[in-house]
């Protein structure tokens, strides 16, 4: 981790800066993939596999009865635990329903808005380097809830072409009869174009490494919508000397365990805790059976020296971290100064991840800074807002002469004339 005392302001937009690779050197291999995927479809998808996951697959997907074994593959404990957090994300996201409501602008003009599903989406679940159901959850129940007909669910297979039995579990929890064993960018492309077995959808949701998440973003001139971009993760912690440096250490160690481009970063008042954390740091990755990546994340990683709470807001929210944990006293009276970040931890008992599992908030975050305008995934991103009016031959007359002004005003004739000509009828009546 590099250590940094009172940086000064000039050099923030600089720290800021994540260690990712940038979007142009990927862009080419990623545009290569979304060719092959285009020209040769799920012949594509089988050769990619063997070249990126090192697997020779003989069919592209799982078959209902290895989803329906999952079942008796996984102890009662996890399966527990699983139902446990797919009740918690459920209550959580079933709360964020909206309540149609109408409203009367003028008298006679009626304005509301409906949710509809989205018809066909696209579920993405990192799997390189860890079999993440708790994404499927993540993605699946706001999917489910909000009504989708059609769940498309693509994440790469283990070496032995398998797909992780807890993966297949929580599919089948989410009625979810078909695993597509398709990782990366080439996930991203066959769920995007459609190949000869997997149709294409209208938006792709889920976190990935660099490649997924750059394939997502390279989408915006398809149609193919996507959630956010939500890749290697990060998490910012702000210590002042109440924090406990173990638990400080241990929230670093959650995020930098995901893999080598994960960037975790620590900021205090208080050079002692920043020493003590270090240690705990050091002490603690020891005992992490993925300490490899681990360690290489924390190589890219900072422990930072500031000058006051403020302060460390200020940076944090330039940063505008995936994961923000305030480790600080009275943390409840600067909430409101939290203006970038996608979701926050309070308090020395609210480890990060709580929300990564069972809390019952959303864990698909932006990263890479995208907090400064993305937010999380929730049961809005899985619908579309329709608007609907309806207005009376009295709300027309109300409203009408405000329409005809401005529509004359922007030169837009065939626009007053829409309004004119229906008030012309209705004056005559
Ligand atoms: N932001 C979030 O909300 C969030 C949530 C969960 C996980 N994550 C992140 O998701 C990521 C998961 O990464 P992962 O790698 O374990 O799994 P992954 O499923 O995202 O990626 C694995 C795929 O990457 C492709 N790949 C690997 N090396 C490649 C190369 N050199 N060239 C082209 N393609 C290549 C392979 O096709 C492989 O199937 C981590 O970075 C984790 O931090 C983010
Ligand atoms: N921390 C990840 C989001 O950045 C989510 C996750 C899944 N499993 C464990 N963690
Ligand atoms: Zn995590």
């Amino acid at each position: 981790m590099r250590k940094i005392e009172f940086p000064d302001r000039a050099d923030w937009q600089g720290l800021v800066k994540r260690p990712t690779q940038n979007y142009e050197d990927l862009e080419a291999g990623i545009a290569q993939t979304f060719r092959l995927v285009q020209e040769q479809g799920d012949g594509a998808l089988l050769e990619l596999t063997q070249k990126y996951d090192g697997v020779k697959l003989t069919s592209l997907f799982t078959t209902q009865e290895e989803i329906a074994a999952a079942e008796t593959e996984l102890s009662a404990e996890l399966k527990e635990a699983i139902l446990q957090a797919y009740s918690n994300i459920q209550l959580f996201h079933a709360q964020q329903a909206e309540q149609p409501k109408q409203l009367e602008t003028m008298p006679g003009v009626m304005c509301w808005r409906k949710s509809v599903p989205i018809d066909r989406v696209g579920l993405y679940i990192p799997g390189g380097t860890a079999p993440l159901f708790s994404t499927l959850l993540m993605l699946g129940v706001p999917a489910k809830l909000a009504g989708c007909p059609e769940v498309i669910l693509c994440t790469p297979p283990a070496k032995d072409g398998s797909i992780h039995p807890a993966i297949r579990y929580t599919a089948s929890l989410l009625g979810i009869d078909k695993i597509v064993k398709v990782g990366g960018a080439q996930a991203i492309a066959a769920m995007a174009f459609g190949t000869e077995s997997i149709p294409a959808v209208n938006k792709i949701f889920g976190p990935g490494n660099q490649y997924v998440t750059v394939a997502k973003q390279m989408l915006s001139k398809t149609g193919v919508a996507i959630d956010l971009p939500a890749g290697p993760s990060e998490v910012l912690v702000i210590a002042d000397d109440s924090a406990n440096p173990a638990f400080v250490a241990a929230d670093l160690l959650s995020q930098a365990e995901h893999g080598a481009d994960s960037q975790v970063v620590v900021l205090t008042t208080s050079a002692e805790m920043l020493s003590r954390v270090e240690q705990e740091l050091q002490t603690q990755l020891d005992n992490l059976p993925r300490k490899e990546f681990a360690a290489k994340a924390l190589d890219n990683s900072l422990g930072i020296l500031l000058g006051s709470v403020d302060e460390m807001l200020r940076f944090s929210n330039l940063y505008a971290p995936e994961h923000l944990i305030l480790s600080i006293r009275n943390f409840e009276q600067v909430l409101d100064d939290i203006t970038n970040a996608g979701s926050v931890f309070l308090g020395n008992y609210s480890p990060e991840s709580a929300g990564d599992y069972a809390s019952g908030t959303n864990h698909t975050l932006p990263t890479n800074g995208y907090a400064r305008a993305y937010s999380g995934v929730s049961l809005d991103s899985f619908v579309k807002k329709i608007t609907f009016q309806h207005i009376t031959p009295v709300g027309l007359q109300n409203i009408g002469k405000t329409i005809e002004v401005m529509a004359a005003a922007e030169g837009l004739e065939a626009h007053k004339n829409a309004v004119s000509i229906r008030l012309k009828e209705v004056q005559n009546v």
